[in-house]
């Protein structure tokens, strides 16, 4: 069993069912961990171990019950998997009464004393586990028992045994950040900051915490205080992991727009700023005079200086398209370019698309990301709030995260999972606003404000005296509005 159990909280981890950042829970603080096992029902597989796991676990407790009943709602798929390997008849509550028919709470067929097994997903106050035992005993229901995936250890357990429910848990918190530093996926650090987290913030039977200064513990996981070494190693996709050790190694969280129309001015520029910057970003199809050489002696320049090259192409089409346009054409820009960026318009499919734009010729042993663009720069954007939380949930759910290193956009709040780069384009020392459109800021206020990990600088070098001196200096401010950042 335990072997199983550790095997399923890799899985877990791995498709950000259980995920480290910042994180406003029900009970009304944040918190630096959060189980979202609502996506587990996109994965058939883990759906069968998950619901395995607990049936074995009800065998071999012996906790035998009339009837078994989930929760609201995520735990309902569960109990219904339960209750059908177990032949168990299943009870399902409901959340409100129908205000038509039969009006009832609890649907299935039942007596008055019968019993019942509760089945949860994740128990934090148990305040959840505990109106559903409630609206079953209202029924004359008798329950003793609940069996949930995971227990995050603030004293739910102790809450529900309070009303004569005992509370058996698949995972603790524990066992699971154990299970994750054992198999390498995270460091010490992150095991000792959650654990310092949740026995500070410990929750009573009434809702109240028990430490009365909850309020004030720092949640060490909010993306903004992380180093971007530690981000590195809570990282899914393989190039965020690299451009944030790139960064910290190298001192520097610039990248240039090198937004020039003769390959020689972006491979004299590329050369000069090479030593400043993390990310070189290219609008390829602005270049006059392209040819095959060009992309080659680009990534030479990379090696050479060690930067990222991004190509800025901003891909929205359907996914076939977009598998063309990637790796195709004149540009075969899945051939040289590390990175891409991408709008998240058409849904999940542009990573489906994107990824099968990787050809055999694109495969020299380096990996490939993408950057989604959840908020725009420039005035007059169409882009809303729920445009943006949608984007940046197609960046952090689903079986393609490992591809995505990072999200284009304007605000800290825009995302929350540290292992994901925010890029944030729209950076000058001097200016406000261009002809057409674009809005500046400082390289102090799109770090320290509004969440930027890598700030994007194009004309505020490009069209300095000195393009190697305006590199140096953003390259300086950008930097020490980071580590600023940290120390705080
Ligand atoms: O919201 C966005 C997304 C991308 N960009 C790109 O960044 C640079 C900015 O250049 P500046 O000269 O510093 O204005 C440019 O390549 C844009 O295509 C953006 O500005 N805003």
């Amino acid at each position: 069993m335990s072997d199983g159990r550790k095997a399923l909280a890799i899985k877990l981890y791995e498709i950000n069912a259980f995920k480290f950042g910042d994180f406003k829970m029900k009970v009304g603080i944040n918190s630096p961990v959060y189980f979202d096992l609502r996506v587990i029902v996109s994965y058939p597989e883990v759906m069968n171990t998950v619901s395995e796991l607990i049936a074995t676990y009800i065998k071999e407790h012996q906790l035998t019950a009339k009837h078994v009943c989930g929760v609201p709602y995520t735990a309902l798929p569960l109990a219904t998997l339960v209750s059908v390997q177990h032949g168990t008849p299943m009870l399902v509550r409901r959340k409100e009464a129908k205000d038509y028919g039969t009006k009832k709470l609890i649907e299935g067929l039942y007596n008055a004393g019968d019993t019942c097994l509760i089945v949860e997903d994740v128990v934090t106050s148990g305040s959840s586990v505990l109106d559903t035992v409630r609206d079953l005993q209202k029924e004359g229901i008798v329950v003793t028992d609940a069996v949930v995936v995971v227990d995050r250890e603030q004293g739910g357990a102790k809450n529900i045994a309070d009303h004569q429910v005992r509370m058996h848990s698949l995972f603790t918190l524990s066992f699971l950040l154990n299970t994750l530093h054992e198999a390498g996926k995270i460091q010490r650090d992150t095991v000792d900051a959650v654990a310092r987290y949740i026995a500070a913030s410990q929750i009573k039977g009434d809702g109240s915490f028990v430490n009365p200064q909850q309020n004030s513990i720092p949640n060490d996981f909010s993306r903004t205080k992380l180093s971007f070494e530690h981000r590195a190693t809570l990282a899914k996709s393989e190039l965020a992991k690299q451009l944030f050790l790139l960064m910290a190694s190298k001192k520097t969280n610039l990248c240039l727009a090198a937004d020039l129309t003769q390959s020689e001015e972006i491979l004299n520029i590329a050369d000069v700023c090479g030593p400043y910057i993390c990310v070189l970003k290219t609008h390829i199809d602005i270049v006059e005079d392209f040819n095959d050489s060009f992309p080659t002696k680009l990534r030479a320049l990379a090696d050479k200086h060690n930067f990222l090259i991004m190509e800025d192409r901003k891909f929205a089409d359907i996914g076939n398209t977009v598998s063309l346009q990637y790796g195709k054409g004149i540009y075969k820009v899945a051939n040289w370019a590390d990175l891409v960026t991408a709008h998240a318009l058409s849904g999940r499919s542009i990573l489906q698309g994107l990824k099968a734009g990787i050809t055999e010729n694109a495969l020299d042993g380096r990996k490939r990301g993408v950057f989604l663009l959840a908020e725009l720069s420039n005035s007059g954007s169409l882009i809303d709030a729920k445009y943006s939380e949608a984007a940046s949930k197609i960046a952090t759910e689903g079986g393609d995260i490992d591809f995505v290193a990072g999200i284009v956009c304007q605000s800290a709040k825009c995302f929350h999972f540290p292992g994901l780069v925010q890029l944030t384009p729209g950076v000058k020392i001097d200016d406000t606003v261009d002809q057409l459109g674009q809005q500046y800021q400082t390289p102090e206020h799109v770090v320290q404000v509004r969440g930027a990990d890598i700030g994007v600088v194009g004309r505020g070098i490009l069209q300095a005296k000195s393009v190697e001196k305006a590199a140096a200096l953003y390259r300086d401010r950008l930097w020490a509005a980071y580590t600023d950042r940290i120390a705080k």
